[in-house]
């Protein structure tokens, strides 16, 4: 056996099973994320997509089953967890810059406090990210699409063994879309950062995707895109019929319950 294959899996549940109360959100979660691989989470609004990124987060425990990160229990705050929220726009007024947030996400203990080697670190994070020649603009004054850069490289600064994307590209336009999605593939191919990332737009991850996780009514489905969606998959998980068409290397998912919308994604140009 190799090292790399005896170390612990980024993510691993096993029977995992969330409810609330007397609703089961999902169960049987049967995963192992492997190091490096980009795992796309589709489904329509509430099949427990951001309640699968709180129990990694710990903020919400499992209602049965394991789950292990990096081969521990998950914990709130643990350092091998990044995490990248929904687009949201920062309040033009506050003074708090690029860089002051990136050095939030670093460890104080491993890069020292106010040292050089944490401003050094930090000015890294930055460049890596594009981010460095807005590296001391408040962070209101910055675009959506620069913001999200800047929130990646804080997700990124304790250099965690899981990446989680809660809908990153919501409300960036389709050149920030690319420009996000690439970085983020970058990194984990630079740095080995397994990606869960969460979406209702497959097609500007799909070329990055090794694998989906597709939450749905009656269930869900793990397999690479090409195994999962299918017309016969999910039409299977929801329980209704669904097509889905493939077109100039572009996914379009019809039919199924008012949510698929969602995964129709604006025609480009
Ligand atoms: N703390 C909670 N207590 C009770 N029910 C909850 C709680 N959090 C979420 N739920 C319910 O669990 C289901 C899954 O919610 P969740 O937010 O995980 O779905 P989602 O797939 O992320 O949805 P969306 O695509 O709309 O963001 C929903 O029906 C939601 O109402």
């Amino acid at each position: 056996m190799t090292s790399a294959a005896a170390a612990p899996a980024p993510l691993a549940l096993a029977g995992a099973h969330l409810a609330y109360g007397p609703r089961t959100v999902w169960s049987g979660l049967d995963l192992t994320v492997a190091p490096g691989e980009f795992l796309t989470v589709l489904g329509p609004n509430g099949s427990g997509k951001t309640s699968l990124l709180r129990v990694v987060l710990g903020l919400t425990p499992l209602s049965g089953g394991r789950l292990t990160i990096a081969g521990a229990p998950a914990r709130r705050g643990s350092r091998d967890v990044g995490y990248i929220p929904q687009q949201r726009l920062v309040d033009p007024s506050t003074p708090v810059r690029a860089r002051d947030l990136v050095r939030l996400g670093l460890d104080g203990d491993r890069w020292g406090i106010g040292g050089r080697s944490r401003r050094d670190r930090v000015d890294e994070l930055l460049a890596a990210v594009g981010a460095a020649p807005y590296a001391d603009v408040p962070l209101g004054m910055l675009s959506g699409g620069e913001q999200q850069r800047v929130r990646i490289a804080q997700a990124l600064a304790s250099e965690p063994a899981l990446l989680l994307c809660d809908e990153p590209l919501l409300s960036l336009d389709l050149r920030h879309q690319h420009e996000v999605t690439a970085l983020i593939d970058e990194m984990r191919r630079t740095r080995g950062t397994s990606v869960v990332f969460v979406t209702h737009e497959i097609n500007p991850v799909l070329p990055y995707t090794d694998r989906v996780l597709y939450l749905a009514p009656a269930g869900h489905a793990v397999g690479t895109p090409d195994e999962v969606l299918t017309s016969e998959r999910l039409t299977a998980l929801y329980g209704t019929p669904v097509d889905v068409l493939r077109t100039r290397g572009r996914v379009v998912i019809v039919g199924g319950d008012d949510e698929h919308a969602h995964h129709v994604e604006e025609v480009e140009e």
